[in-house]
């Protein structure tokens, strides 16, 4: 995984990944999750994503976590909080209105940092290229060992045709990535929007996958 290239991409407004909704498999299928007694949710590599507000607004402490400043500070600004910061030692943590986010690489989280039950991710696995995603989903469960559920959103396509990210994570590898730890149902597979720097590169149609993940 390339930091530098994610810092130049948000430099040069290349975050044809980030959506002006709310992501319409999150409100269809977040019901889903047993959530009633979760207080806080975790959203890995969470850019500025909108769905942090919703997730906000269903009562919940978010907590996300972004390498990119510009990509955390543009979140607080666009969303009109005025965010406390202060460094700690792998990260900075900015925080308003409930809305946390640990500025840094979520590779260097330190262990049993995060404490949210329940995770949310949408475009953080398939933002990681193959060689990592098993250190990914590790360190999710090292920084945050209480996680219990979560709902994961991945995408499908023909990954002849271009170079991720978004990379395509097939379910195999989905099962085989999480089910040492998770029960994987898969909730829905649906066809969705490709960015316009993927079609341009000829991808005219992937699918959406969502998965609910309920730690065994
Ligand atoms: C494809 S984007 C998805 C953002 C968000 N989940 C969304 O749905 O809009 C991936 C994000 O992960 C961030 N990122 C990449 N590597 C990271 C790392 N090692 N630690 C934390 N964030 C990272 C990038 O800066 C980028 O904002």
């Amino acid at each position: 995984m390339n930091n530098p290239d994610w810092v130049t991409r948000w430099k040069e407004g290349r975050i044809g990944f980030h959506r002006p909704e709310f992501n319409e498999s999150l409100l269809k299928f977040w019901p889903q999750l047993d959530v009633s007694q979760t207080q806080s949710v975790l959203v890995p590599l969470c850019g500025k994503s909108l769905d942090m507000i919703w997730l906000r607004q269903q009562g919940l402490e978010v907590v996300g976590t972004e390498l990119v400043e510009m990509a955390v500070a543009s979140f607080y600004q666009e969303q009109n909080l005025q965010p406390e910061v202060k460094d700690f030692q792998t990260y900075r943590h900015w925080q308003a209105d409930d809305i946390h986010i640990l500025e840094g690489d979520f590779f260097a989280l330190p262990e049993n940092s995060l404490q949210s039950p329940v995770f949310y991710d949408r475009a953080a696995l398939i933002a990681v290229p193959s060689a990592m995603r098993k250190q990914y989903v590790d360190q999710l469960l090292r920084a945050a060992p209480n996680l219990q559920e979560g709902l994961l959103i991945t995408v499908e396509y023909d990954q002849d045709l271009v170079q991720g990210p978004p990379f395509s994570v097939e379910e195999d590898e989905v099962r085989t990535l999480f089910s040492p730890w998770f029960e994987v149902i898969k909730l829905d597979a649906h066809s969705s929007f490709a960015s316009t720097s993927l079609k341009e590169k000829g991808v005219n149609e992937l699918v959406e996958v969502v998965y609910k993940l309920v730690r065994k």
